[in-house]
């Protein structure tokens, strides 16, 4: 069993003496509570506090972080901003401390974001993609970059894993600080609409912000489409960017590119009045090729990347380093740079004589933009395994598994991180999609294991074989439990197995 940590765990490096809590109070208006406490960090989890923090206690839809305030003093924490005064601790009481604590944290970090560009990625798939994309094209621009993304914090010298797409504001402000003095001169962001609903990335401006585009997701947490659309428009506001990059392929992304009143660089690959217009897209199995027409030239792209969607990334990538004034031939050649993007499409080879693929897709647009395309790249079954992640919009359960059904010959149902949900439950929902298509054969197999070796001992030559979900998630939670799962070792693995099990069918 792994201890959960906070997002980004790593020791502060502390601003000098620190930052006098009357300053942070003085900042968002709250009385003072004592002058001579000075903070030299923050942490919103009692469990990650460093001594000379000051812990934000934010109401939690289990439990109030004052509820931990002691653990957070025992492990050294000074003082406490919340919405209540601790009875241990110093508090600066304000009303909605999610709201501060962007401002608070970068006062705390000495301003971090003004010291670098930062630049944001937001869309329902395809920001960690384009955030990856759009830091190569920095890098050849002559920038130092670190990126904040689901995958993990990776500045010029440091990496850190991340529970989150988009972590606390602590631990974005103390990660740029980190980024900043390790040398960075520019940081590529994913930003998801929770990290906008709840302050995670207030108190800093973009210098430009991309968006790729908007499918049904989070619908549990934002209620509707349009609530979903409404948290991602706000961070084209221009108090929080200076310039834009938004798709114009979908109905929201249309509908984004009108309301936003800065500087805004279109992209598209069916609307060749976008200021960025990529054409002649070849797909195979090995690149992606197309051209792409701006308002300062055309260039021809190949991207190392397989499937379109990766087209419609580096377009997005593209679009917002120019929109913040980047040369476009150097940021294409920064594009061409990039091999991979870990767990996305990413091929899984073991010897064995058909195709098998890692990747990320967990919503119904992932599955309808990459299943077609990669029934290209064989002429056998496409297999897929498939599932669902617990305490996750569980609306989206039955269609995961009704559209695999759709675009697959076999669908093999299994479980992924149910966490604190049953596991029995949500695969349920998900082979009762999967059944109710009516359209492929299906597999119930709960261990992922199994699940994983049953799909290649199925697969024939020219097949191919698609372990669908986690893309490089490594570990798998049941309920507290944590167990070490990398889709593709673990595929690998099973792969190797076959081929002694088989001798020289493989
Ligand atoms: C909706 C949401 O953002 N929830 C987050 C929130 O949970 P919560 O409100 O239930 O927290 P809680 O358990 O009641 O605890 C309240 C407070 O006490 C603190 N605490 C809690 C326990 C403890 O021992 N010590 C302690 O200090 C917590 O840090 C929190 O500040 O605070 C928890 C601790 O920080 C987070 O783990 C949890 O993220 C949940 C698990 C999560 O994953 N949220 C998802 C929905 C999310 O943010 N997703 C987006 C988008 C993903 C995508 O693009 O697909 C993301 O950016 O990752
Ligand atoms: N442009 C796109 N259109 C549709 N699906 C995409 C696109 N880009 C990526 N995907 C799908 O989404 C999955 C996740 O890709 P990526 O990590 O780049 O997106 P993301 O938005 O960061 O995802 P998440 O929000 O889950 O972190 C991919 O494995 C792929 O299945």
């Amino acid at each position: 069993m792994t201890e959960p940590v906070a997002d980004g765990s790593w020791e502060s490096p502390g601003r000098g003496l620190g930052t006098a809590l009357a300053d942070i109070a003085r900042t968002i208006g709250s009385p003072v509570p004592i002058e001579s406490v000075r903070v030299t960090g923050a942490s919103d989890d009692s469990r990650t506090v460093r001594p000379g923090d000051l812990y934000l206690a934010f109401p939690g839809s289990h439990a109030h972080g004052s509820n931990h305030e002691l653990e957070a003093y025992e492990r050294g924490a000074v003082a406490v901003l919340s919405d209540r005064p601790s009875t241990v601790l110093p508090t600066v009481v304000v009303d909605d401390p999610r709201r501060s604590a962007g401002a608070v944290c970068a006062l705390i970090h000495d301003f971090p974001a003004d010291a670098m560009d930062v630049y944001g990625v937001t869309g329902t798939n395809g920001k960690t993609s384009t955030a990856l994309l759009l830091a190569a094209g920095l890098e050849a621009s002559g920038e130092t970059v670190g990126t904040m993304t689901g995958i993990g914090l990776a500045g010029p010298a440091t990496w850190s894993p991340t529970a989150r797409t988009t972590p606390e504001a602590a631990t974005v402000q103390r990660t740029l600080g980190r980024f900043r003095d390790e040398g960075a001169t520019a940081v590529a962001l994913e930003v998801s609409s929770h990290a906008v609903s709840e302050h995670r990335i207030d108190g800093m401006r973009f210098s430009a912000v991309g968006f790729t585009n908007l499918g049904p997701d989070h619908l549990d947490y934002h209620g509707s489409m349009d609530r979903y659309f409404a948290a991602k428009a706000e961070l084209f506001a221009a108090h929080r960017t200076a310039a834009a990059a938004v798709g114009i392929d979908d109905v929201y992304g249309r509908r984004l590119a009108q309301l936003v009143d800065v500087p805004c660089w279109r992209w598209s690959v069916l609307d060749i009045r976008a200021e960025v217009f990529g054409e002649h897209i070849e797909c195979t199995g090995v690149d992606t090729t197309m051209t792409v027409r701006t308002p300062t030239g055309s260039i021809d792209v190949r991207l190392p990347l397989l499937g379109p969607h990766q087209a419609g990334n580096a377009l997005a990538a593209l679009a917002t380093a120019l929109a913040a004034g980047k040369d476009l031939a150097v940021v294409a050649a920064g594009l061409e740079s990039v091999r991979s993007v870990p767990g996305r499409l990413e091929k899984v080879d073991a010897g064995q004589p058909f195709l098998a693929l890692v990747d990320y897709m967990h919503n119904t647009a992932g599955q309808r933009r990459l299943l077609p395309f990669v029934r290209t790249l064989v002429t056998g079954r496409v297999i897929v395994v498939v599932g669902a992640t617990g305490e996750r919009d569980p609306g989206k359960r039955f269609p995961l598994g009704a559209t695999a059904a759709e675009l697959a010959d076999v669908v093999i149902v299994s479980d992924e991180s149910p966490l604190s949900e049953d596991a029995d439950t949500i695969r349920a929902a998900v082979a009762e999609g999967a059944r109710a298509a009516r359209s492929a054969s299906v597999v119930v197999e709960p261990d992922r294991r199994t699940a994983l070796a049953l799909a290649v001992k199925m697969a024939e030559p020219d097949d191919v074989v698609v372990v669908a979900g986690r893309g490089c998630d490594t570990e798998q939670a049941y309920g507290r439990d944590i167990v070490e799962f990398d889709d593709r070792v673990v595929l690998r693995e099973v792969l190797k197995d076959l081929r002694r099990e088989t001798g020289d069918r493989l």
